[in-house]
């Protein structure tokens, strides 16, 4: 059976990882605006050009990964050859409404995802726009599973998500590199410390999903009365760990709602001047 037919506008840190996730899947085409930099790509056998009307026209389904400012003027130098086609964009606080507008004549689907779909790891959450028909959808599923997990949410939700699911990898990131510096203040060498901490929470994540419990009812499994992990973790609570992780979550969500508002307002701006 003929592979479908998948374009990478913007193929930079999500969008390249995207592009390899599919690869084996799908016919890809990817550009970027250096064509140098698609190197590593072309070297896994994917199509690559500077050319986005190439790429386009020679696709059933375009992503676009491209930031959030330059979606709109993409959309919109591009909306001759979209017409018609799957249009998913995976650019934060872009919603679906406003690309409808830029690109009335194409099917939408806006999506949010993580840096680990470059171990095809990622978490994918999604929302249709109008017009997305059962065959796109079954299309879409086949994308989205080689990325990783995958769920269909209300587009309401996907800012905050892009602070849950898009960011989170960063604070996970942070809490690793800062429990390997706990660690090499005591003398744990670095590779040992790393792998203790980037295990554990593969090993503590795979739990909490697979065991059904809340995530305090496993911290207290752990906590041993009078042991060592109560010290850790007054040491946490006295730290304000926990505040700061809530203040981080909702500022990170609140910013994706104002970035969304300036590209509408933005976007306004622009259509209200072509007219
Ligand atoms: N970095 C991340 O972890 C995640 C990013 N995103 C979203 O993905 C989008 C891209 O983010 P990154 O990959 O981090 O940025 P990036 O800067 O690595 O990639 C964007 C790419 O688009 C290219 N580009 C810009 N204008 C273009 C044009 N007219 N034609 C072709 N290529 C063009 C740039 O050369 C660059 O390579 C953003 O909208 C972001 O909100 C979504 C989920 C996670
Ligand atoms: O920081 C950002 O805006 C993007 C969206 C999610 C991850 N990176």
């Amino acid at each position: 059976m003929e592979k479908e037919k998948v374009a990478v506008l913007g193929a930079g840190v999500i969008g390249g990882a995207i592009a390899s996730a599919i690869s084996d899947d799908f016919e890809v085409i990817a550009t970027r605006r250096r064509l140098e930099r698609l190197s590593a790509l072309a070297e896994r056998g994917i199509k690559v050009t500077t050319k986005n009307e190439e790429a386009v026209s020679q696709a059933d389904v375009v992503i676009v990964s491209v930031k959030p400012y330059q979606v709109v003027p993409l959309l919109k130098s591009l909306s001759e050859n979209l017409a018609d086609k799957l249009v998913i964009s995976f650019a934060a606080s872009i919603n679906i409404d406003l690309i409808q507008r830029v690109i009335p004549r194409s099917r939408v689907v806006r999506a949010m995802t993580n840096i680990a779909v470059q171990v095809r790891e990622g978490y994918t959450v999604y929302s249709y726009g109008k017009n997305v028909s059962d065959e796109d959808k079954s299309v879409i599923s086949k994308i989205f599973a080689d990325m990783g997990e995958y769920e269909e949410v209300d587009e309401r939700y996907l800012d905050v998500l892009t602070a849950m699911a898009g960011s989170s990898p960063a604070y996970l990131y942070t809490v690793v590199e800062a429990m390997i510096y706990g660690a090499l203040h005591v003398g744990l060498p670095r590779d040992l410390a790393l792998r203790a901490a980037a295990w554990s929470v593969i090993g503590a994540s795979h739990l909490l999903l697979s065991s059904g419990k809340h995530p305090a009812e496993l911290k207290d499994m752990v906590v041993t009365p009078g042991g060592v992990t109560i010290d850790a973790i007054y040491a946490l609570e006295d730290g304000k760990v926990r505040t700061a992780f809530m203040k981080a979550i909702r500022d990170a969500s609140l910013k994706a709602q104002q970035l969304a508002r300036e590209a509408c307002d933005e976007a306004e701006r622009q259509l209200k001047s072509d007219n």
